[in-house]
């Protein structure tokens, strides 16, 4: 998952780079595109010499004269002049832009396509995790900006699927993607989940896939080649006018860019994304497993997940009398025939809400297993592992706001690289705001200390600078540490209970092993509260006579 601020920021990056590919191909992107070769690394023919090639080679467009499809052609290459008889013609392959995926991506999509991996379904989770991020973000840009909302206010996610064909759909009502959006999102790899794999993968120095890896990682968008073999994203963001098809196959090295001219495929804002399944893989389409896979990997997203369900109801119908019956009937005594019913089962389709939309911090913590804290932890913060203790607690008064905090097993991130941990997802009246103001909220040296906090106090337009500054957050920051330590010290006096936040001791002992270099960095950190000194010392003091 990303924060928001985090995402526009490296797609921002992301663009950037992705710019200076892309101009040398098509220097408007608003020219209607032939099948042009865009390289998207080093790979390639050059630009000019592509256009030449792919209008020589250019199959005859269906259904269209030859005259139709020469003057399209000449169209890409004298600019916008044939732009509206682009439009006119129904077929879209014709216009569609051809990119290369970047090497990394290449290589990833050869192992996913390839991998022997046995858990394939967590590409439902991956998928449904992005459109929840893509919601999650639109929601928090439309608080300073309204308007993004005008096309429909209504922020949920609906998967369709197709059991016979093997086609699932999976819509977002998100932020949606620009052409070049797409492009640097889905032909190249920034995202953290996916490059914490190949780093995890080269790390592993096997040769062939690790089959565990993708299980742990999860590899995002490219998930989903773990069962399709094409697949079709289809993407309109509020900042564009024109909605785009994003279009790749497995086992191929390059995808496809068209902008959508099928009214009937029009959406008013967001993603849809089809899924055309392996042949081995259509009981993915089953819509009775598709909601079991939600129940076991999506329960904790926080936008409504519609499905689309076969649904029944009896009633009574009327049935055709026996014929010999009724002639015998006809030699009796004349009386008024009694109908006969029997009960059928109306069948029809409709949408199903298929997930609870209470975020766990919300509910009663007596009515919370610890199964769920577990599941939660590792489905937020991408964990693999359960943690090793967790407090739920909410604060009233002065200052009221909600928190779960997580101790993990294992500790993943150096805190002397200086390196942001994003550990702290700060949330406001429920509406995600960032994962990247966890040194406002928390102090560096807790930093292995992940959670999320819900503040009705803070107003949702919250920037670092307000944090810095506000009364509130120094109020939420002093409880959020004194909760942090009760939970570190609750695991040390675990030794002598039966029960203490369910570890055991050797779990402890291992925990402050790994993060003996935090409490080092938080005795030479900057000054500090006395409270927080005092407890900070009492725990170094502790690890050390372990
Ligand atoms: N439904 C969607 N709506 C809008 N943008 C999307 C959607 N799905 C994917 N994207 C874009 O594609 C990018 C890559 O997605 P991918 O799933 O590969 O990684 P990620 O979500 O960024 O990272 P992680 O897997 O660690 O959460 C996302 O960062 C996002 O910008």
């Amino acid at each position: 998952m990303l924060g928001a601020s985090r995402r526009s920021l490296s797609a921002a990056a992301r663009s950037r780079v992705a710019a200076g590919v892309a101009s040398a191909v098509t220097a408007d992107a608003s020219v209607p595109a032939r099948p042009i070769s865009v390289s998207n690394g080093a790979r390639g023919v050059p630009q000019q010499q592509n256009r030449l090639l792919s209008v020589l080679v250019a199959p005859k467009i269906a259904g269209m004269s030859n005259v139709v499809a020469l003057k399209l052609m000449d169209g890409a290459l004298i600019g916008r002049r044939y732009e509206s008889s682009a439009a006119a013609v129904d077929s879209t392959d014709q216009l569609a832009e051809k990119h290369e995926y970047q090497a990394e991506v290449n290589r990833l999509m050869d192992l996913i396509v390839h991998s022997l991996y046995s858990n394939k379904e967590v590409f439902l989770r991956e998928l449904v995790s992005n459109a929840s991020d893509a919601l999650d973000k639109l929601r928090y840009l439309s608080v300073t900006d309204p308007e993004l909302l005008k096309d429909g206010p209504q922020l949920d996610i609906r998967i369709q699927s197709d059991k016979d064909n093997g086609v699932i759909t999976i819509t977002d009502s998100g932020i949606g993607m620009t052409k070049q959006e797409l492009i640097d999102s889905l032909g190249t790899i920034a995202s953290s989940g996916t490059a914490k794999f190949l780093k995890a993968l080269k790390e592993s120095q096997e040769a062939g896939m690790d089959n565990n890896l993708i299980g742990q990682f999860g590899v995002g968008f490219y998930s989903t080649f773990l069962v399709s073999e094409k697949v079709v994203v289809s993407t309109k963001s509020p900042k564009s006018d024109k909605q785009y098809v994003w279009e790749g196959q497995a086992d191929s090295g390059s995808y496809t860019i068209r902008e959508e001219k099928d009214p009937e495929k029009l959406i008013p804002r967001g993603t849809r994304l089809t899924l055309y399944l392996k042949h081995d893989d259509k009981g993915f389409a089953h819509p009775e497993r598709i909601q079991k896979l939600l129940k076991n990997y999506s329960q904790f997203v926080s936008f409504p997940i519609y499905t689309w369900q076969e649904k029944g109801f009896t009633k009574e119908v009327e049935v055709d009398e026996d014929p010999a019956e009724a002639k015998k009937g006809d030699d009796d005594i004349k009386t008024e025939p009694k109908k006969k019913t029997k009960t059928v089962v109306e069948k029809y389709w409709d949408w199903e809400l298929s997930n609870e939309t209470q975020p766990i911090w919300l509910r009663n913590p007596k009515e919370v297993s610890t199964e769920e804290y577990n599941e939660f932890y590792k489905k937020t913060f991408n964990e693999y592992l359960n943690p090793l203790a967790s407090s739920h607690f909410t604060t009233e008064g002065e200052v009221e706001f909600r928190s779960i905090l997580y101790v993990p097993a294992t500790r993943k991130d150096d805190i002397t690289d200086n390196r942001k941990t994003k550990n702290i997802r700060l949330y406001v009246k429920r509406v995600f705001i960032s994962d990247d103001f966890d040194g406002e909220l928390f102090p560096r040296y807790l930093s292995f200390v992940k959670g999320v906090v819900d503040s009705n106090d803070l107003p949702l337009n919250v920037s670092r600078e307000i944090l810095q500054e506000s009364r509130i957050v120094r109020i939420m920051r002093k409880r959020l540490v004194r909760k942090a330590f009760d939970m570190v010290l609750g695991i040390s006096c675990s030794e002598n209970r039966d029960v203490c936040f369910h570890i055991s001791l050797w779990g402890l002992r291992k925990v402050l092993g790994e993060l003996w270099k935090n409490f080092k960095a938080g005795c030479h950190g900057r000054q500090r509260k006395s409270q927080e000194n005092c407890s900070f010392v009492a725990l170094l003091l502790f690890s050390k006579q372990r």
